[in-house]
């Protein structure tokens, strides 16, 4: 047997196991990189977070990563480029995490690294009748595995697509596995550049299980602000929204979208909600001339709206939803006012630290998760093509050497 291959089925058979899960969102802002001591597996998993940080991107990546994010056309040679340097970036980064934290990175069993989106197109979106949906992650894993010396598991949402899904929302199969409970209807809301939630009823039954994104979450928001506040990434404590007044007729144009009327589960990214987006739906209502803290204010309550007709859709298929709330929008606090006022069905807004989980952290532990389950799961527990739940052990392994 090759000594890797040992070395996974050691890792697999462990009471736990140590496991880095990366996650580099749409927001571009950094690297998440979650610490897991994971153990068991299925419906018994176990997570504990030992250390979590976000590694800021600078502004070479920023910059080099959007010439081709979310664009239908685009330098291939960049493309083919970035591909191995965001994954050489990504191992450095773990690396002077591993370094930070005092860890040996021989302790480690393995990385779970997501990539960066760079282009997500389901068939509602690019309606070309002879393509399946389609996704595309850059920062090769073998670059990771060979620049860290530990044995990495990415490209996710492939088999998902390969099986059916539309590659995304994954967080479907963390979000069961550790968060559903038979004490109470729960629904577990990230809202990071794009919006998604998962639904656990408190029956357990696994065919009403879904998870779906929902919208905008940030990510018009923020590329608002970078437009026109010179070195702001996003609204901070949405002060600027705050300034402003919510434009009746641009917020309504902006809800008229078919992606709104598709049913759930469905998937979407900045490829649809951009820049261009506000543009079109100003055009219409003649809004052009707002101030831009109007266009903030009226991009919020956009977000908001968008996400409480999800959220309150959820909450009349099943009584007295307790909303588990995660990613970076939960710290704009208007987004979060508005979500309140506007969900009078939801029974309680909490956020996953309440149940043991940094919300900033979610994502890179639902992608740690999905390696456990590649390594160490003996079943898959969900399987309802339906609601776009496939069925599959998902992750590409990549060996250092
Ligand atoms: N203090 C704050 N005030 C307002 N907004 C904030 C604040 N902190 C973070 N955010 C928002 O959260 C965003 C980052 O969220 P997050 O890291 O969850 O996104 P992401 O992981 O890239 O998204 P996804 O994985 O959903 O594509 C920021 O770009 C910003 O819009
Ligand atoms: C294609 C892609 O990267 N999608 C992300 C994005 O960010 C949020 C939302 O859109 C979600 O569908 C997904 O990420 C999370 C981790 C998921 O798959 O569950």
């Amino acid at each position: 047997m090759h000594p890797h291959i040992a070395a996974l089925y050691n890792s697999a058979q462990k009471p736990s196991r140590l496991i880095i899960g990366l996650m580099s969102g749409t927001s571009l802002d950094g690297l998440d990189v979650a610490l897991c001591k994971v153990a068991g597996a299925g419906i018994n998993t176990q997570i504990e977070v030992l250390n979590f940080t976000t590694v800021d991107y600078n502004n070479e990546y920023k910059s080099k990563i959007k010439q081709v994010f979310a664009k239908r056309e685009c330098d291939l040679e960049l493309v083919t480029l970035l591909h191995p340097w965001v994954g050489k970036l990504h191992g450095n980064m773990v690396n002077q995490c591993l370094h930070t934290w005092q860890v040996n990175p021989a302790s480690i069993d393995v990385i779970a690294s997501h990539g960066q989106t760079i282009y997500h197109c389901p068939q509602s979106q690019h309606n070309h009748k002879s393509f399946t949906n389609g996704t595309l992650q850059i920062g090769d894993s073998d670059q990771i595995a060979v620049t860290t010396g530990i044995t990495t598991i990415g490209d996710f949402r492939q088999k998902h697509i390969a099986a059916g899904g539309e590659g995304a929302p994954l967080a479907v199969y963390g979000d069961y596995l550790f968060f559903a409970n038979p004490n109470e209807n729960r629904i577990l809301l990230n809202m990071g550049g794009i919006a998604n939630l998962t639904f656990l009823p408190k029956s357990g039954d696994a065919n009403s299980v879904f998870s779906s994104d929902i919208g905008p979450g940030n990510t018009i928001m923020d590329a608002y602000v970078q437009q026109n506040f010179k070195g702001m990434h996003f609204d901070d404590g949405a002060k600027i929204a705050k300034a402003g007044k919510v434009n009746t007729a641009l917020l309504n144009a902006m809800c008229s979208n078919t992606f709104f009327e598709l049913a759930l589960p469905k998937t979407t990214g900045p490829e649809v909600f951009n820049l261009a987006y506000l543009h079109a739906a100003q055009l219409q209502t003649n809004t052009q001339h707002l101030s831009h803290e109007d266009v903030m204010a009226t991009l919020n309550m956009f977000s908001a709206r968008v996400i409480a007709n999800a959220l309150n859709e959820c909450a009349q298929s099943a009584k007295e939803c307790v909303v588990y709330a995660s990613g970076g929008g939960i710290h704009n606090p208007l987004l979060m006012a508005h979500l309140n006022a506007l969900c009078p069905t939801i029974k309680a807004f909490k956020k996953t630290d309440d149940l043991g989980i940094n919300p900033d952290a979610k994502e890179a532990v639902l992608f740690a998760i999905l390696a456990n389950e590649c390594l160490a799961g003996e079943q898959q527990h969900l399987n309802n093509t339906a609601q776009g739940i496939a069925g599959v052990t998902m992750g590409k392994v990549s060996f250092a050497d």
